[in-house]
């Protein structure tokens, strides 16, 4: 995604890397900085190498033991299999530099063709025109990946590049692993909002998480379904961390799959078999045999798929709200769940996520926090992976909004409850079954949206401290932080009195 926030790698035009020069800035992802750039000679250009070019700065290894392994990995990962890389649906990268001098000195520069944008930026409530045809390409890359023995690991619409041509390029090969048999071993990284079910109770061990080429076709699944129509999710809840919660319990029951009405049916059962719950009914469905059916619709002018409109309205009183939530919602932040321990956390919160069960933040056993909240509190902090949002914090919202009272109601503000909700936001975040004047409801509801904003924050590289972006954003929006770019005036005495009683409330 594109940040104006701190960059992980800043570099001035001009800055000359190998054969290349920086032109301008195009944009930050969780570890590196993607800029333009030209050839400093064009006439020294070799034949089929484009003038224009794209060059992705990974930084060099940095910060705690922890984040180091990870971001050597992902440099390893990145360089090693863009090297490899040769089908025209997978980007392509013309070089591996190493750049020298200034504050990129050290840093792999991946050089690329470039492209004009990606899919994410497309996703604006319609389907994405030409979305068939390019999801025909991702899936024919895909296939050939898996073909080679490789799993691309990270297939989302922010990987999805845009050619000037029309054409799509996979990218962004920063969790690609090779297959060991039938899996590989990735890091925690990916995003939530695309990983299958099963993905979140395989064992870790110390290579990392196992991965198999079945859970690229899940993420496939949901790529399709939201260019399809244009943005939509097939899984209920207003987070990343809401649906992937959902995602899961599909896993389990089978249950919950929301495949929009709008796309027409011979794409509905693609992306249904793409979505199969497990990793064994999926295995009956691999990319290839994915590519070839979706080929096969293509070619067929009678079988072609006419992608209606999506039909699901939105209430126009949600409207507002919705378009906050959705800011955070569709926006497929990445995120990794980090081993526990303390010394693995890495030092930017902007670009790490903790494990669950972090031990930062807990309620201390004398803090002035209802005993019979503070289990659902703990709960809520520990269903979320991000480190800012700990059973403190959570309880020192509660405390500022309502003073732990669970009849709290104040019509003026329409807030109400524990939590403080307006019922319109918390229905269009929570479970319909749901009820904000529950506490218990109230405040794993409140730990969720904490989450999401948490999420959406770091992944923009906003400045300042994250939980303070975070507590800022539930008392006013996600836009009004965008806006001011950190607190904005009107949200900083809550902000300072949840984050003064979260420090009394936390060890
Ligand atoms: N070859 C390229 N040509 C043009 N723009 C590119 C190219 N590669 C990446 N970008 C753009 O640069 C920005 C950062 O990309 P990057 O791959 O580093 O992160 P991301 O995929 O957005 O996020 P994350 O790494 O967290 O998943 C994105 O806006 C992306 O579209």
């Amino acid at each position: 995604m594109s940040t104006g926030g701190a960059r992980p790698v800043d570099v001035p035009p001009g800055y000359v890397v190998g054969r290349w020069r920086v032109t301008g800035y195009l944009g930050s992802g969780s570890w590196g900085s993607v800029y333009s750039g030209e050839p400093v000679a064009e006439t020294e250009l070799p034949d089929g190498e484009p003038g224009q070019v794209a060059l992705k700065f990974l930084p060099p290894s940095v910060g705690t033991p922890g984040r180091r392994a990870l971001l050597a990995g992902v440099v390893e990962r990145e360089r090693r299999f863009s090297a490899s890389a040769d089908h025209p649906a997978l980007i392509r990268t013309i070089a591996v530099e190493t750049a020298v001098g200034g504050a990129a000195d050290g840093a792999t520069v991946l050089v690329m063709e470039r492209a004009v944008g990606n899919v994410r930026q497309l996703l604006d409530g319609r389907p994405v025109p030409g979305a068939e045809r390019m999801l025909a390409e991702v899936c024919s890359a895909l296939a050939h990946m898996h073909g080679a023995g490789w799993i691309h690991g990270d297939v989302k619409p922010g990987n999805v590049l845009l050619l000037a041509d029309g054409g799509a390029r996979l990218a962004d090969f920063g969790v690609t692993t090779e297959l060991d048999g039938t899996h590989g071993y990735v890091p925690r990284l990916g995003s939530s909002d695309h990983l299958p079910p099963e993905w979140w109770s395989e064992q870790v061990g110390v290579e990392g998480v196992m991965l198999r080429p079945t859970a690229d076709v899940w993420a496939f699944g949901v790529l399709a379904h939201q260019m399809l129509t244009g943005g939509r999710h097939p899984f209920a809840g207003a987070t990343p961390h809401a649906r992937a919660m959902n995602a899961q319990s599909y896993g389990h029951s089978g249950e919950g799959l929301l495949i929009d009405e709008g796309i027409a049916e011979p794409w509905r059962d693609v992306i249904r078999d793409c979505l199969a719950p497990d990793h064994a009914s999926r295995a009956a469905f691999p990319a290839r045999v994915v590519a070839d059916r979706i080929d096969g619709l293509l070619a067929d002018p009678g079988g072609l798929p006419r992608v209606r409109r999506c039909v699901r309205p939105v209430p126009a009183a949600l409207v507002a709200v919705v378009t906050v939530v959705t800011v955070a919602a569709i926006a497929a932040t990445s995120f990794a769940l980090w081993p526990g321990s303390s010394d693995e956390t890495p030092a930017s919160p902007s670009s790490a996520r903790a494990g669950s069960g972090t031990a930062r933040g807990e309620l201390r056993p004398g803090a002035a926090v209802p005993a019979q909240y503070r289990d659902a509190i703990r709960t809520a902090a520990h269903a979320c992976p991000a480190p800012e949002v700990t059973p403190a914090l959570i309880a020192g919202v509660l405390k500022e909004e309502s003073g732990f009272d669970p009849d709290f109601a104040d019509p003026a503000t329409e807030s109400y409850g524990i939590a403080g909700w307006t019922p319109q936001v918390f229905h269009a975040v929570a479970p319909p079954s749901a009820d904000y004047m529950n506490p218990t409801d109230a405040i794993m509801a409140a730990g969720d949206y904490l989450c999401g904003l948490d999420e959406e924050f770091a992944k923009e590289h906003l400045p300042g401290d994250l939980a303070a972006l975070t507590v800022a954003g539930y008392d006013t929006s996600t836009a009004a932080v965008a806006a001011a770019r950190g607190v904005p005036a009107k949200a900083a005495a809550f902000t300072d009195s949840v984050l003064e009683d979260a420090s009394e409330y936390g060890v």
